[in-house]
């Protein structure tokens, strides 16, 4: 697996997604600058990590969408790369429109920073075919803009790949951390090839850190990308 991992300034979670990528799964990982580009061929998999893109400025991922490297980002997206987005990737790739919807405030005001509990609503993806459908995973959250929101919901119920739910797998809104619509936590394009989330996979991917729940979304792609002919 040839992953990259994107840096914007303002980026604080691409150490995490750079480790998890090379040295819990094994990936041959490189870190990719917000001012470079790439060929669409030279990567099976780009990281947008979490943090603070440009500081947030005008709303999170608003600016980082008009980064150079983000063109790379756009045209690897449509030869099928896997793209992921976590937390600020994933408001990054909302604002590209490499995702639908948008990230509105949470709904209290307040920054989120917790564990969540997820139910994966799809397992036929090539970032969850590793889960069992219906599993219920614990992730950590770290964000204060993590809303979902998408005015035309009915061209998304299709495409939710994780929701928040309580820990029997029940979609609850005490649940739901940020007021998102119907719980969502996490959505995938119509391709299947970008995936963006607000829960960190990348922080729950050893057992020292007190779960391994997010390190099957990396080893699901790893595993789909081995037998890209055989159906998860
Ligand atoms: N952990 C993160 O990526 C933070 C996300 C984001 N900038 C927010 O606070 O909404």
């Amino acid at each position: 697996m040839r992953c990259a991992v994107v840096v914007f300034p303002g980026s604080n979670c691409d150490a995490d997604a750079f480790h998890v990528a090379k040295y819990v799964l094994g990936f041959d990982t490189q870190y990719v600058f917000h001012k470079e580009s790439f060929h669409p061929d030279d990567f099976d998999l780009i990281i947008l990590p979490g943090g603070f893109s440009y500081g947030d400025y005008l709303r999170p991922g608003a600016i980082a969408r008009f980064s150079p490297v983000m063109n790379s980002v756009v045209q690897a997206a449509k030869n099928g790369c896997f793209v992921l987005g976590i937390c600020n990737g994933f408001q990054i790739l909302t604002e590209a429109g490499l995702l639908k919807g948008v990230l509105l405030r949470n709904k209290d005001l307040r920054f989120h920073c917790h564990d969540v509990y997820l139910r994966v609503e799809r397992n036929d993806t090539p970032f969850t075919c590793l889960y069992k459908q219906g599993e219920v995973v614990r992730m950590s959250i770290a964000h204060g803009e993590g809303n979902y929101y998408v005015d035309d919901l009915s061209s998304i119920l299709d495409k939710v790949v994780f929701r928040y739910c309580d820990k029997y797998g029940r979609i609850t809104q005490e649940a739901n951390p940020n007021g998102s619509v119907l719980n969502i936590a996490g959505v995938i394009n119509d391709s299947m090839n970008v995936l963006g989330l607000m829960p960190h996979p990348e922080r729950c991917a050893e057992e020292i850190l007190g779960s391994t729940d997010g390190r099957k979304l990396f080893e699901s792609l790893a595993y789909y990308l081995e037998r890209r002919k055989v159906r998860c």
